[in-house]
Formats: structure tokens, sequence, C-alpha cells
């Protein structure tokens, strides 16, 4: 094999663990002529995938710093508004998943976030809002300029998703044919853009800003305001066992590793993987526990982009993370080399097929019907 990933031996045992997230520039993927740089970010791309699941995605070739920081301002006037005319864009308004929820709607890990948001996804063909996902995004209307700001933002990270994508599957190893087939997964994203206010905790509130969870889909793209302190990563650290942690998805309430802040870096958005890429790598690359304590005194607002796969896609593991794990067929030859002995079975496949969509509808269906659900519950 010729990829990176395939050059690089990186073991997950000998590398020392980084206490802050990698830094990878995105740039040479904008720019046609980098054949060399290009091979580094994928390199960099697939180390930071096996060890953190999230980096730092330097952005500033790509976007102009003002245009997100517009973007919050948008989001705290809308914040800001009277609670009756934020509930006219409620979620119940509409499918349960696309709209406005107010604050602790949200629920994680059995705990009310505190957090309020609105959430888009994908617009659909003949939307109808008694189908699961299936019914039309709400715009504020009382803040000129909003749709369009955020709509340019969404066409500007789709292109990302794809750019980075396709990044991400040369470090993997993908064949220039494979990688065809793998974009025909995600090039109609059914992405998803929540814009998340997040007042200061109450000192004596029995939850989280938002609690620990993993995202369920391909890539997350999230920008922050500059807020410090807030955002909270699992670095998995065998060995290292820290005390059972409070708000912990179920059956995880111990945990081998530490807590690392991810603050915002000027330039970049902070990117992680999510459940899908766990699946296509047959649990190579593996989906990171992060969650949110905002303890300061403003109100922070975060813009998270789910760049997902496409919704009738069906989601399994590539050829490609097989061959990264066919410990079994590398063999030795008579002169005690080793190589690929083609006939040798590909790694086993421990994880199912999925198609998209209907793992999307499990996850958030009925979320916030008063049942009690979240988005990462
Ligand atoms: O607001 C943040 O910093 C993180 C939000 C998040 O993890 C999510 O919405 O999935
Ligand atoms: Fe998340």
């Amino acid at each position: 094999m010729t990829s990176p990933a395939a050059s690089i031996d990186i073991t997950k045992d000998t590398l020392p663990k980084l206490t802050s997230l990698p830094i990878i520039n995105i740039g040479p993927y904008l720019h046609d002529h980098d054949k060399a740089g290009r091979l580094c970010v994928s390199a960099a791309l697939h180390a930071a995938c096996l060890e953190y699941g999230f980096f730092y995605l330097d952005i500033s070739e790509y976007v102009d710093p003002s245009e997100p920081e517009e973007l919050t301002k948008l989001a705290r006037q809308f914040f800001e508004l009277p609670q009756e005319e934020k509930e006219k864009i409620s979620l119940q308004h509409q499918d349960y998943a696309r709209g406005y929820q107010r604050l602790k709607e949200n629920v994680t890990n059995g705990k009310a976030d505190n957090h309020e948001a609105i959430d888009f996804y994908r617009p659909v063909e003949n939307p109808d809002k008694t189908k699961p996902l299936w019914g039309e995004n709400q715009w504020p209307t009382a803040i000129p300029g909003f749709r369009e700001k955020y709509e340019r933002w969404i066409e500007k990270m789709k292109k990302l998703g794809v750019i980075v994508m396709e990044a991400m599957a040369v470090g993997l190893g993908c064949t220039p044919e494979e990688w065809e087939d793998f974009k025909s997964k995600i090039d109609d994203s059914f992405w998803v853009m929540r814009i998340i206010g997040y007042p200061p905790l109450p000192n004596a509130f029995d939850g989280f800003s938002c609690g620990a969870h993993r995202d369920y889909g391909c890539l997350t793209f999230l920008y922050t305001d500059p807020t410090k302190g807030a955002l909270e990563v699992f670095l998995r650290e065998p060995g290292l066992v820290i005390q059972a942690t409070p708000g912990l998805p179920p059956g995880e309430t111990v945990e081998e590793g530490t807590w690392i802040k991810a603050d915002p870096i000027p330039g970049c958005v902070v990117c992680n993987i999510g459940d899908m890429w766990e699946t296509w790598t047959n649990g190579l690359y593996r989906s990171t526990l992060h969650r949110v304590i905002h303890r300061g005194t403003n109100y922070r607002v975060s813009i998270p982009f789910f760049f997902e796969p496409n919704f009738d896609a069906v989601v399994q593991p590539l050829p490609a993370a097989l061959r990264l794990q066919d410990g079994d067929s590398k063999v030795f030859d008579d002169y005690g080399l080793w190589h690929h002995d083609e006939e040798h079975k590909l790694a086993e496949k421990r994880y199912h097929p999925i198609v998209y969509g209907e793992f999307l509808k499990k996850k958030v269906g009925g979320n916030f019907a008063g049942s009690g659900g979240g988005k990462y519950s």
C-alpha cells in the first residue's frame, strides 16, 4: 500500500499523549498543487483519530474569522429575546427535532443540560412534521440577516466536510476507487447544525452544561466564542483510573483516563469524529466522550455543525480499515520478511452495517416530546 497510514507505524502504546489536542491545518487540501502537504495532513488526521478522536482543525485559509464571529452575535441576539418570542419556533411546532429547545429541555444521561439551543437539519423533500425528522427548519424572523448568514455557513461547512472526509480517507489508506465509493455515502450529508446558548452553571445545579456524550454521526466542526474552560474531552489512558465520574453514559461510571480542556484557538474549529467513523474503521478510530462545564460569568455561545452521512447511506467497516487491522495477513516468507498474503482473510468485521437514517431516527425519535429525552440521551 502507498498511503501514509501504511508507512507510519503509530502504535497506541508507545507514543506519549499530548495534554492538548493536535492542531491540523487543512490548507494543503484547499490548494491543488500541494501533494506532499496533503499527505502530511492525511497522516496527521489518521494519527489524531487513532489517538484522540479529536483535534483542532485550522480553517484560517478557508474562512474569515469575522464570519463565525458575526454568527455568534446573531445567536446572542436570538437568545436575548423574550422567552415567548423564542418559543415561537419551538421544536414542538415541528417534528420535535427542528427548532428551539428551552433551557434544560435537553437531557443527557438522565440529567437536564443547562443550555438552550436551536437545531436545524438538512431540509427534506415533501416535509411532513408528523414523521420523525421530516419537518421543516424554523428560522427566527425577528433578527435581520439571521437565515442568510447561517445558510452561508452551512454551505461552507458542507464543503469542508467533503474535503476533510477525503483527507481522512487518504489517511486511512483508501484507494482512489474506494474513496469514490465512500464519497457516495457522504455527498448529500444529512447534516445537523445547533446554535447553543449556555448561561453559567448555577452553583448547586445537579447536572452539566452539556453532559458527557459521544457524537453519533460522522464529523463535528465546533465553532465557539472565546470562552475558556468550558469544553472538556476525555482522553483514554489505559492504566490511569480516575474516580467515578458522575454524568457518564449508563454503564460507564469509571473510565481509564483523564479529562482535558479544549479551549478555543483562533482560526480553528474543534473537530471530532462520531460513532459512524468508529463503524467505518471497525473500531480503529473511537468516538470520544466530551462534555461542557461552563462555570464562568458570561453567556457562552457555541455553534457545532455535524457533517453526517447521507440519510440512506449504509455505513459499514471500510476495506481500508480492515486491511490495517488484518494482523493475520502479514505472513513471513522463506527469507523471514513479512508481506501481505492476498488470499488471507481480512480482519473480521466487528461492527454491523447501519442505515444512517434509521440509526438517526432511533437516536432522536421521540426526544424532547415531554419524554425527558435529549440529543445525547
Ligand atoms: O458546546 C460545546 O462546546 C460542545 C457541544 C457538543 O458537544 C454537542 O453539541 O455535541
Ligand atoms: Fe458533542
